[in-house]
């Protein structure tokens, strides 16, 4: 077995996944929505920064407004808006580091360790995918129950063939493509970790309702 040595922030590029379609948000480009003040994908982007080396975006409309937040803006590969594994794979064509993060740009609170935590744990694992999972209220509003996030995903950028093959053969689910690789699933659970880290917003009423929380520091 081989084992990773330690993977540090400059060795990862971050990549905002702004790309989608936004219909349950009446059809907007979600990144460009104020979240107190600053467009969603640009407050992704700072988090993001905060964490890794290099900075990424990923869209499809309105290319001009993304790239005056200053990061490099690239449009997906892939037509018809093939979904989120679209922006991965974008993402793994334009990567220059070892490791890609990816998060989406409707998610403003991800916490800040998030990256070195996955680093951490994919070395750990010996890893190709360390994947986050995280508390959503369980049936009913019972206990909580742990979920994967599969679009908070840090991945090293040699499985950029596997992806290509991937999505040249239709495959779209990514799920189904990261079970082809040894995945470790690292929960953001513990009693510091804030519940609402990863909450996304996905409509309107979603966004205003967490623009009422405090974003974690
Ligand atoms: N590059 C790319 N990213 C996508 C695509 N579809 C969704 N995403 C991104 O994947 C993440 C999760 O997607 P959703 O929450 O479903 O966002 P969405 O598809 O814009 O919204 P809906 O149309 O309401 O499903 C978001 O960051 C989206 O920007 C796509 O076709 N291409
Ligand atoms: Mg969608």
């Amino acid at each position: 077995m081989t084992t990773h040595s330690p993977i540090s922030a400059s060795d990862i590029t971050g990549i905002v996944l702004a790309g989608g379609r936004g219909t349950r948000m009446g059809g907007v480009d979600k990144g460009l929505q104020s979240f107190n003040g600053t467009p969603l994908a640009m407050n992704a982007l700072l988090r993001l920064g905060m964490q890794v080396g290099e900075v990424m975006i990923n869209a499809n409309r309105n290319l001009a407004a993304y790239e005056s937040f200053g990061a490099p803006v690239w449009p997906d590969g892939l037509a018809d808006y093939a979904g989120p594994l679209a922006g991965v794979l974008t993402g793994l064509e334009r990567c220059e580091t070892p490791y890609l993060l990816t998060v989406p740009c409707d998610s403003p609170m991800f916490p800040l360790d998030m990256a070195a935590r996955l680093a951490a744990a994919l070395v750990a694992e010996d890893a190709e995918i360390a994947m986050v999972s995280a508390p959503e209220p369980g049936p009913q509003g019972g206990a909580p129950v742990l979920r994967t996030q599969p679009v908070f995903c840090l991945l090293s950028t040699a499985l950029l063939e596997s992806l290509s093959r991937f999505t040249q053969d239709g495959g779209r689910k990514i799920d189904a493509w990261t079970a082809q690789h040894r995945t470790v699933v690292v929960p953001f659970d513990r009693p510091t970790d804030a519940p609402e880290a990863f909450f996304n917003a996905n409509t309107l009423a979603e966004l205003h309702a967490l623009e009422a929380q405090q974003p974690l520091k």
